[in-house]
């Protein structure tokens, strides 16, 4: 290791230890952090299963950066790639249009060995595995309802498909020894108000509780649930709206999953944590960045991821969370908006670590306001950034920018020549 890092980092280590901050304990526990990071962002949420499949779901991705992965393998070389520059060992998260193979088979019909391929290569890269079946992009879902839908037939192929994600998934979790989050999202909704808001409701309640019927050892397996607001062409009602799945996840012992970019623009997901996990087990997080009225921006150091990160952090949530990316810019290259989304996310919570907890804690609890603030902003130039470099190098990844001439390498030599 360069010796200004050292120098700089024991500097920066006797300033937090003043305030009696433990920063090697920090480090350690930053270490073990799994980051699960989306595949869709590889490739502009295409998948291989369809490829002809326009996007669709209310969900869009623009911008044309040229490199998106094409097959598999592609998508496993990018990945690496990000990964060689993200500190730690992390998660891949996968969709079901992201299946391995060779075969034509439609969404109820996929089986493990359809995986087989990320399994593998998840094994030797020693990195955990995520799933999400995936209700959109599909003829069965043109008429933007899945699960809910009035027609039992089509209701039916969803609820067949989300089963057989849930057995794909243990199947994730039994190979590589750690537990896969299965995490539904769909897209149900209406464009203009609706007359009958319960009854599509009352179909996605029977839905899932189809879908969840069978037994999987948590383990191997833990199921999710994801709500949001609105989406293209579903801006009056999304059936699965967030008190939807509250109640549907507090009742039947599921996870929610808070996105960052589902609620309203002034609405922050960093308020609602810690009072999900005084009554639910545990909590799946897509960490986005919500635009106006978009929903998926690469994640940056704003308030509101260090927000997320202090609420984990102060409420000693992170063993009970699950903390998954969930963004996708077509207008950039693709890997550095992985590196940069994780990067910040990661560093995040060790900006978070590096406060002093209790010490705000005790000044809160003694009406201590002026204190309260007084330290909390001085903390924000505290120098987080040489611990940051440290663990860096330490974990054998490049310091500060230095990451980004990998990429333009990497995009040189492998992204420019792919059609
Ligand atoms: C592709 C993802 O499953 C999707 O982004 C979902 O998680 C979501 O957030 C939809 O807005
Ligand atoms: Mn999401």
């Amino acid at each position: 290791m360069e010796q200004s890092i050292t120098n700089s980092y024991n500097e920066a280590k006797k300033l937090y230890e003043q305030h009696g901050i433990d920063v090697e304990g920090a480090l350690k526990r930053l270490a073990q952090i799994k980051v699960s990071v989306h595949c869709w962002q590889g490739d502009d949420v295409r998948g291989f299963l369809h490829k002809d499949k326009e996007l669709s779901g209310g969900i869009a991705v623009t911008g044309s950066y040229p490199g998106r992965a094409r097959t598999p393998d592609e998508l496993r070389k990018d990945l690496e790639q990000a990964f060689a520059l993200i500190p730690g060992k992390h998660k891949v998260n996968l969709h079901a249009i992201y299946a391995d193979t060779n075969e034509v088979v439609d969404l109820d019909a996929l089986e493990p060995r359809h995986f087989t391929g990320w399994v593998d290569w998840a094994k030797e890269q020693g990195l955990g595995l995520d799933f999400n079946p995936t209700c959109f992009s599909h003829d069965k879902a043109k008429d933007g309802f899945t699960l809910s839908h009035p027609d039992p037939e089509i209701r039916r192929f969803w609820i067949d498909h989300c089963k057989a994600s849930r057995k794909i998934a243990e199947s994730f979790g039994k190979t590589l020894g750690q537990p896969c989050v299965t995490n539904v999202w769909i897209p149900d909704g209406f464009k203009d108000t609706p007359v009958d808001r319960l009854s599509p409701r009352v179909r996605l309640k029977e839905a899932l509780d189809e879908v969840f019927a069978e037994e999987i050892s948590e383990e191997h397996n833990i199921d999710a649930v994801e709500s949001k607001l609105f989406g293209i062409g579903s801006e009056s009602y999304v059936v699965g709206s967030h008190e939807f799945y509250m109640g549907y996840a507090l009742t039947r012992g599921k996870a929610v999953c808070f996105d960052s970019g589902h609620f309203h623009p002034t609405e922050t997901i960093s308020n609602k944590l810690s009072s999900w996990l005084l009554f639910g087990d545990q909590l799946l997080l897509h960490v986005s960045r919500p635009v106006r009225w978009d929903s998926d921006h690469v994640v940056t150091m704003d308030d509101e991821l260090l927000d997320i990160a202090r609420e984990l952090v102060r409420g000693n949530l992170l063993d009970r969370t699950h903390i998954g990316l969930d963004f996708f810019d077509g207008s950039i290259n693709h890997i550095a908006a992985w590196v940069i989304g994780t990067r910040n996310t990661l560093k995040a919570l060790l900006r978070a670590m590096l406060e002093p907890v209790g010490r705000l804690k005790e000044l809160e609890l003694a009406g201590d306001y002026t204190s309260r603030l007084a330290l909390v902003e001085e903390f924000k130039s505290y120098p987080y950034g040489a611990i940051w470099d440290y663990f860096c190098a330490a974990q054998g990844v490049p310091v500060r920018e230095a990451w980004l001439a990998d990429v333009k390498k990497y995009e040189e030599n492998v992204l420019a020549v792919r059609g």
